[in-house]
């Protein structure tokens, strides 16, 4: 069974994985508006933003940004620390954030801790480098290949 904090160690490492690996989206302005950064944009004008670029950004997340590190989006107590939908941008924000966002949250958890609890994964060969191909989804290059050993029920 997995202690609480080990959920919460699941739910950064989404987070992580999110923040480096969501490629990019777009929006049709609704009307004429200035964006916060001053920019002007008319009535249809189509505005592409990236969470891929975003997501590698110093001046958001700090000179680690490119690192998977998910104990960034831990507090000093270890706690969980949400960061505003508006920076994390990978469901989006507003009213029209990805309805489905805690759901995925949960099934990718649910997925995860049922195939760590029955089975160990061990590269199968580690010193295959790996690199993901870039497209409108990212995936991993000629696949990730894994050996998958049960575990011992106790
Ligand atoms: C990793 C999984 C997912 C990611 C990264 C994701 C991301 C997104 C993004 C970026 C949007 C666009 C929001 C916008 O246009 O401003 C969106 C919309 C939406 N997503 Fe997801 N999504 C995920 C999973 C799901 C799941 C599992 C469901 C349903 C069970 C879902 C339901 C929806 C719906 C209904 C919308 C449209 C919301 C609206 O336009 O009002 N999503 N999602």
């Amino acid at each position: 069974m997995l202690k609480p904090s080990q959920f919460t160690d699941l739910h950064n490492c989404r987070y992580e994985f999110f923040c480096l690996f969501v490629l990019q989206d777009n929006k049709e302005c609704f009307s004429d508006d200035v964006l916060p950064n001053g920019l002007s944009v008319g009535k249809g004008d189509i505005v592409f933003y990236a969470p891929y670029a975003m997501g590698r950004m110093e001046r958001l997340w700090g000179e680690d940004a490119i690192a998977f590190r998910p104990e960034r989006w831990l507090d000093e107590r270890g706690e969980f620390l949400p960061e505003s939908p508006f920076k994390f941008t990978a469901f989006q924000a507003g009213p029209r954030i990805c309805l489905g966002k805690e759901f995925a949250y949960r099934e990718m958890k649910i997925f995860a801790a049922v195939l760590l609890r029955f089975f160990v994964l061990a590269l199968h060969d580690k010193d295959a480098s790996v690199n993901y191909r870039t497209m409108i989804t990212l995936y991993i290059d000629q696949g990730l290949h894994l050996t998958a050993t049960a575990r011992g029920i106790v």
